[in-house]
């Protein structure tokens, strides 16, 4: 029999794994509080860094410190261990369930989803397509099954939101057999995101999302664009893996798959070898050697020719999937840009629309400028297309999905 929640139980752990870092909330969905969030980064690495905000009606001091934390399952425990000094571990009988995102959900997986052992397979099973994200999210799984077997843990996907596209937009044009037997096709990825977003964006714009047409820019370590007709993903600028596409911290987005064999054939490199530069040693990285944006912002005031180039084929590859999912759309509503690099970053927003006036986009300098965490519009009244930025809330939509499935309520609405 699998785990049930039980019913006076109204907070859910949500576990935001990535390759070298857990990012954590923990919610109470009851009354909507957030009782704790933090991180857990550089995982793996000698020296990790783990912190912790206590939050809620009688919040105490933030924590950090570091740690060594070799890998994921430690992390987990780190956490939990942190969680306990607030009195709300992870043996808190208020617990309903532990959210997770899971960055890989193949075809199969369109809904969050209770984790058997079978669900568990079938993750595992996808690990070749996202190899720095999935084994993370597997290890999260096992680890908090392994201390609290009795709790459901619920499954988000990443890829979920895009089941939505197209056939034609999902197709790579190859061998239609080949394609088939491998599973090769476009899934997309950040979807909990994308999904999120477009949805505060209608609500931003007092408009239902049946009605507007979004294109989401999620500009973090990883980044991603997609188009959103409707609430309904139409298009996304990643593919099988979360490697196509924009350019990313240390992912090289879009290359000519020519490059793979050219580099294997004549620079004696292996497929690891290929797989570890185009994942790891490229992007913005391999373009200047930071992969951090105000670090790069840092270093173009200072005059530094290879950071701006770096800048500069960032913001060129942006504006062109602009101007692609603008044609896709057919008719925009809103570019709305997320995540670190997207809330932050007044000068990559201001530069990825410069020049497209003509499309009836544009931003406003001074509410350009403005630093907050509140969704809001960043075009000039006259514009035809609002331009926004809305800080995305990751964790705040896998715990409503979790509740909502735990509590056999689907449908909980993305958006505030
Ligand atoms: N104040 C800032 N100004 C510019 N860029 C920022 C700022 N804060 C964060 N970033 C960028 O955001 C990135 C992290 O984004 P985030 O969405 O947290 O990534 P992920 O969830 O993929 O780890 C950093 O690498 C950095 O480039
Ligand atoms: C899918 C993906 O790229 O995720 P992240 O941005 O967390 O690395
Ligand atoms: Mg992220």
């Amino acid at each position: 029999m699998s785990p049930t929640a039980s019913p006076s139980a109204t907070r859910v752990l949500v576990l935001n794994s990535g390759s070298s870092s857990l990012k954590y909330q923990l919610l109470d969905m009851g009354d909507g509080t957030r009782l704790a969030a933090g991180l857990v980064e550089r995982i793996g690495e000698e020296s990790s860094r783990v912190v912790h905000t206590p939050l809620g009606p009688d919040a105490g001091e933030k924590r950090e410190r570091t740690a060594e934390v070799a890998d994921h399952d430690a992390a987990l425990k780190a956490v939990a261990e942190e969680l306990s000094k607030d009195g709300v571990g992870l043996d808190s009988p208020e617990l309903a369930a532990v959210g997770h995102r899971v960055v890989h959900g193949g075809l199969r997986f369109s809904e969050p989803t209770v984790v058997t052992d079978e669900v568990l397979a079938e993750i595992e099973r996808l690990v070749p397509v996202a190899p720095l994200h999935n084994p993370a999210n597997i290890t999260g799984i096992r680890t908090a099954t392994a201390l609290r077997p009795d709790l459901p843990q619920v499954a988000v996907f990443d890829t979920a939101f895009h089941t939505t596209m197209p056939e034609y937009a999902a197709r790579y044009a190859i061998d239609t057999e080949t394609a088939d037997a491998h599973r090769v096709r476009r899934y997309g990825f950040h979807g909990t995101s994308h999904a999120y977003v477009s949805a505060r964006t209608a609500k931003l714009l007092n408009r239902d999302p049946s009605e507007v047409n979004v294109i989401v820019l999620h500009l973090g370590n990883g980044a991603s664009a997609s188009a959103v007709a409707g609430g309904r993903c139409v298009d996304t600028s990643m593919g099988l893996t979360p490697l196509e596409g924009l350019v990313m911290g240390t992912r090289s987005g879009d290359v000519d798959p020519a490059v793979v064999f050219h580099l294997s054939r004549n620079a004696g490199m292996s497929n690891d070898d290929v797989d570890a530069l185009l994942n790891k040693k490229s992007g913005l990285v391999g373009l200047c050697g930071d992969n951090d944006m105000r670090e790069i912002r840092r270093r173009i005031d200072a005059g530094d020719e290879r950071a701006r180039l770096a800048f500069d084929v960032y913001v060129h590859r942006l504006k062109k999937y602009i101007g692609a999912y603008y044609a896709v759309l057919g008719r925009v509503d809103a570019v709305v840009f997320t995540a670190g690099v997207g809330e932050n970053a007044a000068e990559v927003r201001a530069a990825a629309v410069a020049g497209l006036e003509e499309l009836g986009l544009a931003v406003d300098a001074g509410l350009n400028a403005v630093r907050s965490g509140e969704a809001r519009l960043i075009s000039p009244e006259y514009a035809r297309v609002a331009v926004a930025v809305v800080p995305t809330d990751e964790e705040l939509e896998i715990a409503r999905q979790t509740y909502a499935l735990v509590r056999g309520d689907r449908g909980a609405d993305a958006g505030e």
